[in-house]
């Protein structure tokens, strides 16, 4: 079969350009996966004991675009949830983004009140302040709760998780969880929140199973695909290949030699099913001061899933060793990184007909909403570069 366009990876992002292109261009469209499945790190599937899990830690979707929910909307129903975490802090469990509630349950009464007063004075009721920012006020009350949180729900939590504190990292990546000045626990606020009914898996595996769309797993790009560098050509199976590559791996290692390794930070999962309806009252519990692992999830609150038992997953961050068989999950963006990154980018202009598309081939941190709304630009773009 000829095609005219290959993607390298069958995760959200591929999946979207896939589906477009072939939806939108009537293009056939090779895409090949190196995994036995589909799904990149939204893959979910029942485990051994017959419970809907997510292999990769915790999916929660949620979106304030609405064009990203029409278009996934065309390939899932939904099963509403919003999301809830508390986390275990001096022998509580807080809600987390710290809000006050959280308060009220850490101080004193008229201290609680207090602050809560200056909080509501200086940000206004309903705001959501990232703690970074909450730590430069200057009444002495504000610097209590900023030093408490920061401290408690912080410095160790994003030690374990990103190998150096709060202060190391893109202020960015701590704004995802600010301080709320309401009773709101939800993790999110954007309008449209809620899971696929049946399952990442399924949603991706509806968007892929367009008739112009031939998905092959278990395929490595390598197995089919190289880049002629000298000859600045795409071949597959050592045909020259004149169509885009949609490509969804890690951008350093489309170069050859691996002349740059960008640094990515891993986590390894424990799984485990237990004999018993529930563990924890949330979906996720955060455990910034004790344990090696950040955080547990038990899957059954986000499924709504019926069963005698239930699963959950330990989360231990780690630095990404691929001789380890550890997955690149986050950029770490050091100015060196970004450098690097760029180094990559340049590299790859000889290669005119290469997009790189998503988290890894961009090197950034996306929800799965933002995948999704990138790729479809990316597919606009491309539209205009490609189609007679
Ligand atoms: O208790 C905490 C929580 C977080 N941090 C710091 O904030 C960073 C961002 O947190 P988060 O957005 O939760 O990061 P992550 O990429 O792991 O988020 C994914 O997980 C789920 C959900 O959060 C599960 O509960 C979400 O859908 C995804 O976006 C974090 O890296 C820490 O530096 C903290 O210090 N303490």
């Amino acid at each position: 079969m000829s095609y005219q366009a290959i993607v390298i990876g069958a995760g959200i992002s591929g999946a979207v350009m896939a589906e477009q292109m072939a939806s939108k261009l009537g293009w056939k469209v090779l895409v090949l996966e190196q995994r036995e499945y589909l799904g990149g790190n939204c893959f979910d599937h029942l485990d051994e004991e017959g419970v809907l899990i997510h292999k990769y830690g915790p999916h929660l979707f949620h979106t304030d675009k609405q064009r990203v929910w029409d278009y996934l909307s065309q390939f899932t129903e939904w099963r509403p949830y919003e999301h809830r975490v508390l986390s275990q802090i001096d022998g509580q469990l807080l809600p987390i983004p710290f809000n006050l509630t959280s308060i009220r349950k850490s101080f004193a009464a008229p201290v609680a009140e207090a602050m809560i007063q200056v909080l509501q004075e200086r940000f206004g009721e309903g705001a959501r302040v990232p703690i970074l920012q909450l730590r430069q006020e200057q009444d002495p009350l504000l610097q209590q709760l900023a030093e408490f949180i920061y401290q408690r729900a912080f410095v160790n939590y994003t030690s374990k998780q990103w190998g150096v504190g709060p202060e190391a990292i893109s202020p960015a990546v701590t704004a995802r969880v600010p301080v709320v000045v309401s009773e709101d626990d939800r993790y999110f606020t954007d309008p449209w929140q809620a899971v696929p009914l049946h399952g990442y898996t399924a949603m991706i595996s509806n968007m892929l199973s367009h008739p112009g769309i031939d998905l092959q797993l278990s395929s490595p790009m390598h197995t089919r695909v190289q880049l002629d560098w000298n000859a600045r050509q795409i071949l597959l199976d050592e045909q020259p290949f004149e169509g885009p590559l949609i490509y969804c791996g890690m951008i350093d290692q489309l170069l050859p030699d691996s002349a740059v390794v960008l640094p990515y930070r891993s986590l390894r999962f424990e799984h485990k099913h237990l004999k018993q309806k529930w563990f924890q009252p949330a979906t996720t519990v955060n455990y910034p001061n004790e344990h090696a692992y950040t955080r547990i999830t038990e899957f059954k609150h986000i499924t709504g899933q019926d069963h005698t038992g239930t699963s959950i997953t330990y989360e231990y961050p780690c630095d990404y060793k691929p001789e380890q068989g550890l997955e690149p999950y986050y950029p770490i963006f050091t100015e060196l990184a970004q450098q690097q990154y760029q180094q990559c980018v340049a590299q790859l202009h000889q290669f005119p007909q290469i997009v790189a598309l998503g988290r890894l081939a961009e090197y950034r941190y996306f929800d799965m909403d933002d995948a999704v709304d990138n790729a479809l630009e990316k597919f606009s773009v491309l539209r205009l570069r490609f189609s007679v």
